[in-house]
């Protein structure tokens, strides 16, 4: 079954493949912030789910036959911010000195759509949540991880199967959510949906 990845992210491709299933990616471009303005008061779970559907549903347009998934990672934070990649090494930076030593929420909405003749024949969404410990990286340490660029392009300001992997004492929860997709949650949905996992690996 055609399998489709409304997604950029690099580490969603990487998690599906390692599961066996070898995705269409095709990027949704979507307009987070213009999704995010359109809600009324979303709670964290409520953000991200919203924009997992969005960008399922930007990309399912051209599809005819397929199964259409989207995510959307954000962080909320013990001190209760809800935040999504920091973008510089200053916001980073910020951020790690505050959550360094602390419990955060990861966050992932997942939004799956079953196409079937062009149409969208079933959905279901849902968001995971996976407790992170993060460590006490040194000011050396923080400064030579945030000199590496990869704080800056991920949600949260760090990876768990990444150079952040250093920093990450421990979890509580999925992991493959972290890293951008729940493997047990999308097959749940999936199953929602009528699709059952060997029929995409
Ligand atoms: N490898 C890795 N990437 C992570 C981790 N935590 C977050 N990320 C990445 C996954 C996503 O690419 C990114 C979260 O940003 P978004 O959910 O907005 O997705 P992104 O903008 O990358 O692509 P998309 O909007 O789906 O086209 O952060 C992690 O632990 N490991």
């Amino acid at each position: 079954m055609r399998f489709v990845l409304a997604s950029a992210s690099p580490a969603r491709l990487a998690v599906l493949r390692a599961a066996g299933v070898e995705p269409v990616v095709r990027v949704s471009g979507v307009d987070e912030d213009a999704v995010a303005a359109a809600l009324v008061d979303p709670s964290p779970a409520e953000l991200v789910t919203a924009l997992a559907v969005a960008k399922a549903e930007a990309v399912a347009g051209d599809e005819r036959d397929a199964v259409v998934v989207g995510c959307d990672s954000m962080l909320l934070t013990a001190d209760g911010r809800l935040q999504g990649k920091p973008g510089t090494v200053e916001v980073a930076r910020e951020r790690w000195q505050r959550m360094a030593g602390t419990t955060g929420t990861l966050l992932t909405g997942h939004a799956v759509l079953r196409l079937k003749d062009g149409q969208v024949a079933d959905r279901a969404a849902a968001h995971e949540a996976t407790s992170v410990r993060f460590g006490t990286p040194t000011e050396d340490e923080l400064e030579a991880y945030l000199a590496t660029g990869e704080p800056l392009g991920v949600a949260g300001a760090f990876t768990l199967d990444g150079l952040g992997g250093w920093f990450v004492d421990g979890i509580d929860g999925d992991p493959s959510s972290v890293i951008g997709i729940s493997l047990p949650l999308t097959r749940r949905l999936l199953r929602q949906v009528g699709v059952t996992v060997s029929d995409i690996w």
